[in-house]
């Protein structure tokens, strides 16, 4: 992908007065009582909107929250205003629709440095539809247009895509230019040795992004449920932890293709094993070799914990993506636990650690280490998606630097 205009290379003139339409992720998880329970999006969201609010722009802010049909009160984004205004230090205005005549009033009374903040676009089913004619009367409002929704930058949408058509210039945010500095730039040219520690459920889920990894890094650690199949692949008896019949000669396929280019492809080599799949059931530590009927691996074992530990010594850049085990489940936490402490101290020392969404971000946020990582990303399913190599419609869509 081409490096995007972003909005760091706007200034004075460019912003003083205009009305900008800033796309960002505000899909927060809510409790029962509307509180947001992780406030990590909205905080991402805050250096391109003080920077707009800085340059006396008129700031509109356009996010989607769930996956509504039609209008669905408990989707409004009112509950983000409070946390929005404490963090921008201004109170946030919100319109009661995304288009139309109320909303078109509310703009034209915002003054310099003010932000509005538009309800729900997918409110509206021509917003996922990609609707041009909805995506005309989005663009309407404003003056230019900002893209900072990485979370969203997967979704060819009006908002995300669409409007870009009908608005220029049309630019990257700081936190859309900060999650591709990491997720493509420091991918593609990584200080070396660059290590992969890929997990997670299914080799089914992550074969991209491991096919894609095979072209760049040095090292591969795997983990998580997708390791059974590989040792199955490989002849060992793997109880009734998770496999996937299907895949067993595309594993083969992989150790033999990281033969072939020279990767380091470690595999555990002891696991933490369960008599079911509970937060209490039985466990205990065996080789990977060894694991009996009715038995299943939920972990890495202490072995491999000190194997990856010492490859990850060698390393100057590692990317993250999917835990080691079931870590929703304290008994089977410790190897995910292990990998965050030891990119957390890594990270002390220099090497760049970047945590590509999704279930390994929420690991590392459990384990209250967030803020010592180089990146950790806003976005699941757009990191998955860069990571395995594919460009992004939202991200296409914005003018070239
Ligand atoms: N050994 C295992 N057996 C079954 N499930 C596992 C195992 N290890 C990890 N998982 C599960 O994988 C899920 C995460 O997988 P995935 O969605 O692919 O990762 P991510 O969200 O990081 O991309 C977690 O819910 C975790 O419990
Ligand atoms: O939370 C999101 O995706 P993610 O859970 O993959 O990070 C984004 O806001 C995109 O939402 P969507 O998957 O409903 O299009």
């Amino acid at each position: 992908m081409a490096t995007k205009k972003s909005v760091g290379s706007l200034k004075g003139g460019d912003l003083k007065g205009k009305k900008v339409f800033v796309r960002v992720d505000l899909n927060v998880p809510l409790d029962d009582s509307l509180n947001i329970t992780d406030d990590t999006r909205v905080r991402a969201a805050v250096p391109t909107v003080k920077y707009l609010m800085e340059h006396g722009s008129r700031v509109i802010l356009c996010s989607h929250l769930g996956r509504p049909k039609g209008v669905t009160p408990k989707y409004s984004l009112k509950p983000l205003v409070p946390r929005l205004s404490e963090l921008l230090g201004i109170q946030v205005d919100m319109a009661d629709d995304c288009i139309g005549e109320s909303v078109e009033k509310k703009v034209a009374a915002l003054s310099d440095g003010r932000v509005l903040l538009l309800e729900n676009v997918r409110f509206y089913k021509e917003e996922e539809k990609n609707d041009p004619e909805f995506a005309k009367k989005l663009a309407s409002l404003a003056d230019l247009y900002v893209n900072d929704a990485f979370g969203t930058a997967h979704r060819a949408h009006a908002s995300t895509e669409g409007v870009t058509k009908y608005l220029k210039p049309a630019v990257a945010g700081f936190l859309m230019q900060k999650e591709l500095d990491y997720l493509v730039g420091a991918i593609a040219n990584p200080k070396r040795p660059f290590a992969a520690i890929v997990g997670g459920s299914k080799v089914s889920s992550k074969i991209g992004v491991i096919e894609s990894l095979f072209e760049k890094v040095d090292i591969l650690l795997l983990g998580g449920g997708m390791i059974f199949t590989f040792y199955k692949a490989q002849g060992y008896s793997v109880g009734s932890s998770l496999v996937e019949e299907d895949k067993l000669d595309l594993a083969k396929a992989l150790i033999e293709k990281a033969k072939a280019k020279g990767i380091s492809l470690l595999l555990p080599t002891d696991v933490v094993i369960a008599d079911k799949f509970a937060a209490d059931a039985n466990s205990k530590v065996v080789p990977a070799s060894s694991i009996p009927d009715g038995w299943m691996g939920l972990d890495i074992g202490p072995d491999s914990i000190k194997t990856f530990n010492e490859s990850l010594d060698t390393t100057k850049t590692i990317i993250w993506n999917g835990p080691m085990g079931v870590f929703e489940f304290e008994k089977f936490a410790a190897g995910t636990t292990a990998i965050a402490k030891k990119l957390a101290e890594l990270s002390g020392k220099g090497v760049t650690t970047i945590i590509g969404g999704g279930d390994s971000v929420a690991a590392v946020e459990k384990a209250g280490l967030a803020d010592k990582m180089s990146h950790i990303s806003t976005g699941g399913g757009a990191s998955l998606e860069l990571l395995e190599g594919k460009s992004l419609p939202g991200v296409l869509a914005l003018n070239d630097a």
